[in-house]
C-alpha cells in the first residue's frame, strides 16, 4: 500500500511540475511555454500549408503552359478553309472568303473554290455569264476576285458532253475543247489530266500566273471549274489555230504568212512576254515558249498561251530547279544544264521561235540532213558563212528587205547569246523589231568593233567582209 501511495504521489508531483513549467514564463516575449509551443506548431502548419499551396499553383500554371503550347502547335495545322466551312452564317462566310482572297495568294484561292464545291454540291447551270453573280439567290457568288466559276454541268453542256467533235487539240497536260456557253460566247475548255495530282498543279499555276492578267497578246483565262477531282480552265477562244500549224502544216506552195505577218506575230509574242517579264510583280517566266503555244486570231494577232509551266519570280530573282521543264529544242542551254531559270530562258526560247518564224523550220527536225537537224546550229552556221539570205522560208513569196532581214537575224542571235546576261530584255526586243532604223548605226559600229556582227552585216549584202563569229561564240571566247 505504501509503495502505491508513493508512486501516485510521484506522478502527481511530476504533473504539477510540468504544468508549472508550461505556465512558467519563457524569455521569448515573456510568453508562457505552452503559448510558445502553440505558436511553433502553428508556424509549422502554416509553413506546410504555404509549401502545399506553392506546389499546387506551380502545377496548375505548368499545366496551363502545356495546354497553350499544345494548342498553338495545332492551330496552324487546321486549314483555314475548314474553319470557314464550319461557320454557320453563309453570308458572313462568303464575305470572309472574298476578303481572304485579296490577301491570300491565288493558290489558296483555288482551295477556296474547292471548298465552295464541297459545300454546294453540283449546281450545274446556275451561274450567269457576266461573272460571279448567280440567278439563284440561295447560291452564293463563286467569285474569287477574277474570272468566274463554271460548274461541270455548264461546261459539259458547252462542249456537248466533251464530245470528240469538239476537241481542238491535246497537249501534255490535257485535252482542249471548243465550247459554246449558254449566252453564245465561244470558249476553249482545257480539261486537265489528273495524272498524280498534275491537274491540280497545272490548275494552280495557270490561275496564279495569268488569272488576273489581261493583255492583248496573252490568251485570257476567263474562268475555271473545280469539282471533285476535275480541274478545267476556260479561256477566250482564239479562232485561227496556232503558229506551229501555220508554219509546218500543209499550206500549199505559198505560205499565207508573209514576212510582214510573221514579224507582226513575232512582235506580238514579244510584247506578251515583255508584259509577263516587265509589267507584272512578281514577274512570270513562261518556260514553254514554242510555236504551238502561240495562238493566232483572224488578224494574225499573236496570243501567248499555255502557262502550265510558268513560274512566278520576285524582282531580280532566279529559280533553280532539278526538274527542267520545257520543250526540246527551245530550252536555253543554261537552264537545261543547271536548272537555273530566269526570264533570260524565255528570251532564248523566243530567239529559237523567231528563227522558226523566219526559216519555217522546226527547232529539231530529224528528217533533215545531219548538219541541219538542229535549227540553232544550222542557223548560226548559215549566218556565220554569210548565207543569211538563204535561211528565209522558201514558202515566203516576197522576200524581206535586206535591212528587215538583218534586223530579224540580229535579234535571233542576240536572244540566243550563251551568256544569259547579254541577252536583251523582251522590252528591248520589241523595240528592236519595231524600229525601222534598227540595227542602229551605233549598234553596228560597236558590234563591228567587238568583232561580233559581221555575219549579220554580210547577211544584208551591203557590208564589207568582216571577221566571223556570232554572239554565242564571242561569249564562249571570253
Ligand atoms: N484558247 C484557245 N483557243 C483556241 N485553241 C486553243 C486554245 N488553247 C489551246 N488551244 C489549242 O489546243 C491545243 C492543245 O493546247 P495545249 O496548250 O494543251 O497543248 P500544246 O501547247 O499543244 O502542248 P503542250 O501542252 O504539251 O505543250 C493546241 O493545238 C492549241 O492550238
Amino acid at each position: 500500500m505504501s509503495v502505491s501511495g508513493n508512486s501516485s504521489g510521484e506522478i502527481q508531483a511530476s504533473a504539477t511540475s510540468i504544468s508549472h513549467r508550461l505556465t512558467s514564463k519563457t524569455p521569448f516575449l515573456s510568453l508562457k511555454l505552452y503559448a510558445v509551443i502553440a505558436i511553433l506548431i502553428l508556424c509549422v502548419l502554416a509553413a506546410f500549408l504555404l509549401i502545399f499551396l506553392c506546389v499546387r499553383t506551380n502545377r496548375i500554371s505548368r499545366k496551363r503552359k502545356m495546354r497553350v503550347k499544345h494548342s498553338s502547335g495545332l492551330i496552324p495545322l487546321v486549314s483555314k478553309e475548314i474553319v470557314e466551312i464550319k461557320a454557320p452564317d453563309r453570308t458572313e462566310n462568303c464575305e470572309k472568303k472574298e476578303i481572304k482572297v485579296e490577301h491570300l495568294d491565288l493558290k489558296e484561292a483555288c482551295e477556296v473554290v474547292e471548298v465552295d464545291d464541297a459545300e454546294k454540291g453540283k449546281s450545274s447551270g446556275e451561274s450567269d455569264v457576266s461573272g460571279g453573280s448567280r440567278s439563284d439567290a440561295s447560291v452564293e457568288p463563286q467569285n474569287i476576285g477574277w474570272g468566274r466559276w463554271y460548274s461541270l454541268g455548264e461546261l459539259e453542256m458547252a462542249t456537248r458532253g466533251f464530245s470528240g467533235d469538239n476537241i481542238i487539240g491535246e497537249g501534255g497536260y490535257g485535252i482542249v475543247y471548243r465550247g459554246v456557253l449558254q449566252d453564245g460566247s465561244v470558249v476553249a475548255v482545257k480539261n486537265l489530266l489528273n495524272n498524280k495530282g498534275q491537274a491540280e498543279k497545272e490548275f494552280k499555276v495557270e490561275v496564279e500566273a495569268i488569272g488576273k492578267v489581261r493583255h492583248k497578246n496573252l490568251v485570257g483565262l476567263i474562268g475555271y471549274c473545280a469539282e471533285g477531282v476535275q480541274r478545267m480552265l476556260v479561256y477566250e477562244y482564239i479562232d485561227n489555230g496556232n503558229l506551229e500549224q501555220w508554219l509546218h502544216g500543209d499550206v500549199g506552195p505559198v505560205s499565207p504568212l508573209t514576212w510582214d505577218i510573221r514579224m507582226r506575230i513575232a512582235i506580238g509574242t514579244a510584247k506578251g512576254l515583255a508584259y509577263l517579264h516587265e509589267g507584272l510583280e512578281p514577274k512570270v517566266v513562261h518556260r514553254d515558249i514554242k510555236s504551238s503555244n502561240i495562238l493566232l486570231d483572224r488578224k494574225w494577232n499573236a496570243k501567248v498561251s499555255d502557262f502550265g509551266l510558268a513560274k512566278l519570280l520576285g524582282p531580280g530573282a532566279s529559280y533553280v530547279t532539278t526538274r527542267v521543264m520545257g520543250t526540246f529544242g527551245y530550252v536555253s542551254p543554261e537552264y537545261a544544264s543547271t536548272g537555273m531559270l530566269n526570264e533570260g530562258s524565255d528570251v532564248y526560247s523566243f530567239g529559237v521561235l523567231l528563227m522558226e518564224i523566219i526559216t519555217g523550220r522546226s527547232p529539231i527536225d530529224y528528217s533533215r540532213p545531219a548538219g541541219e537537224m538542229n535549227l540553232v546550229d544550222w542557223f548560226k552556221g548559215m549566218v556565220a558563212n554569210r548565207r543569211g539570205e538563204e535561211v528565209v522560208d522558201p514558202l515566203i513569196e516576197i522576200q524581206p528587205s535586206p535591212r528587215a532581214l538583218k534586223r530579224a537575224l540580229l535579234v535571233c542571235l542576240r536572244c540566243i547569246d550563251m551568256d544569259v546576261l547579254k541577252r536583251p530584255k523582251m522590252g528591248q526586243i520589241v523595240h528592236m523589231l519595231e524600229a525601222d532604223e534598227f540595227p542602229f548605226r551605233s549598234e553596228l559600229r560597236s558590234a563591228r568593233d567587238k568583232d561580233s556582227l559581221s555575219p549579220i552585216a554580210s547577211a544584208s549584202n551591203n557590208q564589207p567582209k568582216q571577221s566571223r563569229g556570232d554572239g554565242t561564240e564571242k561569249s564562249r571566247r571570253r
